[in-house]
């Protein structure tokens, strides 16, 4: 019953123990108007004077206040504990979001994140909120009465205690059936959100190829199916709520009855007989609140679960889990807030043999020291020793073995066919995911590219730079807000955007992105190559192949434009068209996730090797001829 999660949130076991104490206070109270009530029926009874009862019902009153009081108490400490902790989930998990957003995007789907943020977080809060205090008052409410029941009535005590199990019992039962039931249903709600999102992303596509008519039927199937379990986990909800009812109810009155016999028989006085009788349905209330509210709460707690586990609390995996998976995640330190400052040790410095074989829990346990990362300069050096990349759930590690160096202002061009690795390692070069085994070392120290450190420097440019539904202005001046009007424009016309900003209704202050004026692939370019000049503190460049679907033409045109911004940075540039290697310094050609071959272009081109035999392979295609140009 008690969901093992909750105690991953701080402060939790202070809260229970709040909640036990209200609890406790609660059933104290609930005696004392059972007391109250009992003893100035049992004097009315006798035939004692009505105003004799007076101190009853001030004592009744008092106790029915108090009992308000507890749970107004309750409430309101609940009701902050829980929205804190959503806060603190919420706040944690957008961090994650933006800290491995695009490895978690790839594993889990837009749409079901965006519900998770969203809606999931309010579960959890709602979840807190139901089940913390309802559940202690499961436990403590019932064993107090009893402590009161048993020596006035020990058979109407014995009957609560009898059935009181059975109940749990067939709780435990359905609960299980529920858990299911919820847990299928929350699994459909995830593939929902993003069948949704995904149609709504590809319907020019599906409109394209006449296909949108269909996939509106999907996404109608999809519906159809998890309304059809919304439905089932109801009916599970609804009947085993009526069930713990009539058991309840059954149980009341078998007590009642047995009070009524031994009543008229005269072996229980009036007042243990009426005592009890009030206090019965107050035994059988903390159950039948839980039952009532426990299926509404499932969605939480699976909620919670979720966000734990992205956010990267869950629990740990077992170490036949980690075994068998051989990408290991950089782990965030103990007491890390898991931004990436805090230094912490590339999962692949802690791997044994270079094969990330090494058990998960001696990986987050660890605390090998993590060096920060300097400004990029003339003197600095980066190197990759043995690293290896595998995609969660893939079976094949995508990059294995790399091992290359880099010093100062260099421009390393990344080449290969077609799923041959580039932008794996563009993507662990960029921060975005941590090597599974090997080791990055800047400066000679090791270093986790994921810190901020590192991304506060470089900036990733891919083949379709996101632009964001902003003004001109605030998509160029993405790294640096408060770029003067000046700046601005220098960057524009630098970057070939002048013409394209003349020619807006509001110039830098028209809406672009989503929801606002389209731009063409090239301008999204410039636009993001915009951000990376005004920005002299991004002194790390990443491309990955950023000219891939423009013309020639304008590729050419971008080309004269790009190369005065690699001057004093360092360069990865990933491409198919070989003709951008003239330009870099040293060339690594990537052959199914290895570096096969590298070195200076023209060496690489002489020596009639991997890389010779792509420049032939590519030929027509921007091919490489030594001078920069396409051909
Ligand atoms: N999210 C992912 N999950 C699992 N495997 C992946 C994922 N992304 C890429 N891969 C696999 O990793 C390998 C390298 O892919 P990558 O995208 O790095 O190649 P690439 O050289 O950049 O290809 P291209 O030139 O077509 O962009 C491929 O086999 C690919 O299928």
């Amino acid at each position: 019953m008690l969901d093992k999660a909750i105690f991953q949130l701080p402060g939790a076991r202070r809260a229970l123990a709040a909640l036990v104490a209200f609890s406790l206070a609660r059933a104290l109270l609930t005696v004392g108007q059972a007391a109250s009530l009992a003893s100035a029926f049992t004097n009315l009874w006798g035939g004692a004077p009505v105003f004799d009862q007076a101190p009853f019902v001030i004592g009744f009153l008092v106790c029915f206040i108090g009992r308000q009081g507890v749970t107004w108490g309750q409430d309101s400490y609940l009701e902050k504990f829980a929205s804190a902790r959503a806060d603190e989930l919420r706040d944690r998990l957008l961090r994650t979001l933006f800290s491995r957003g695009t490895e978690l995007t790839a594993q889990r789907g837009t749409g079901d994140l965006c519900s998770l943020a969203l809606e999931g977080i309010d579960q959890v809060e709602t979840y807190l909120r139901l089940m913390m205090p309802k559940l202690t008052n499961v436990i403590v409410v019932p064993l107090v009465l009893l402590v009161w029941i048993f020596p006035l009535d020990w058979v109407s005590g014995v009957i609560a205690l009898v059935v009181f199990p059975f109940i749990i019992l067939y709780m435990v039962m359905l609960g299980y059936t529920a858990k299911n039931e919820a847990a299928r249903r929350y699994r459909e709600f995830g593939v929902l959100s993003n069948h949704f999102v995904d149609s709504l992303r590809g319907l020019d596509t599906l409109k394209f190829f006449g296909r949108s008519k269909a996939r509106g039927r999907d996404v109608f199937a999809t519906s159809e199916r998890f309304r059809e379990i919304t439905m089932k986990t109801l009916r599970v909800a609804t009947l085993s709520g009526a069930v713990l009812d009539v058991f309840a109810t059954l149980s009341l009155a078998a007590i009642a009855i047995m009070l009524g016999f031994r009543l008229v028989d005269g072996s229980v006085a009036l007042f243990p007989a009426m005592f009890v009788l009030i206090l019965t349905p107050e035994y059988f209330r903390p159950v039948r609140e839980f039952a009532a509210d426990y299926h509404a709460s499932l969605d939480g707690k699976n909620a919670l679960a979720d966000v734990l586990d992205v956010a990267g609390l869950g629990p740990e995996p077992s170490e036949g889990e980690a075994k068998g998976a051989q990408c290991v995640e950089g782990l965030p330190a103990e007491g890390s807030d898991g931004s990436g400052d805090e230094a912490h040790a590339p999962a692949a410095l802690l791997a044994e043999g270079g094969d990330g074989s090494k058990g998960i829990a001696d990986i987050r346990t660890a605390r090998l020291p993590v060096s920060a990362i300097a400004p990029w300069s003339a003197e600095s050096s980066l190197a990759l020793e043995g690293v290896g990349y595998t995609y969660p759930r893939a079976s094949q590690p995508s990059l294995c073995d790399i091992a290359f160096d880099v010093h100062g202002c260099a421009k390393v061009g990344i080449v290969g066919l077609s799923g041959s690795g580039k932008s794996t390692l563009l993507r662990l070069l960029a921060g975005f995911a941590e090597p599974t085994c090997g080791a990055i070392l800047a400066d000679g120290s090791p270093v986790s590219l994921h810190a901020d450190g590192w991304r506060g420097q470089a900036t990733y440019i891919p083949q379709d730079p996101y632009i964001f539904h902003a003004t001109v202005r605030e998509n160029m001046a993405f790294y640096r807000p408060d770029a003067s009007d000046e700046e601005i424009q220098a960057a524009a016309c630098a970057m070939g955007l002048r013409e394209f900003i003349d020619s807006l209704p509001q110039g830098l202050d028209t809406l672009i992105g989503e929801g606002g004026r389209a731009v063409s692939g090239g301008q999204a370019q410039r636009i993001a190559l915009s951000r990376a000049l005004l920005d002299p503190a991004r002194r790390i460049l990443l491309f990955d192949e950023p000219t891939a679907h423009l013309d020639v033409e304008t590729e050419m045109e971008l080309k004269s434009r790009m190369l005065p911004l690699m001057e004093g940075r360092l360069v990865f540039f990933a491409t198919h068209r070989l003709h951008w290697m003239a330009n870099m310094d040293w060339v690594l050609v990537v052959e199914s996730g290895r570096i096969v071959e590298q070195g200076s272009p023209q060496d690489l081109a002489a020596a009639g090797g991997a890389f010779a035999r792509l420049a032939e392979r590519m030929k027509g295609s921007g091919a490489f001829n030594g001078e920069g140009g396409a051909r």
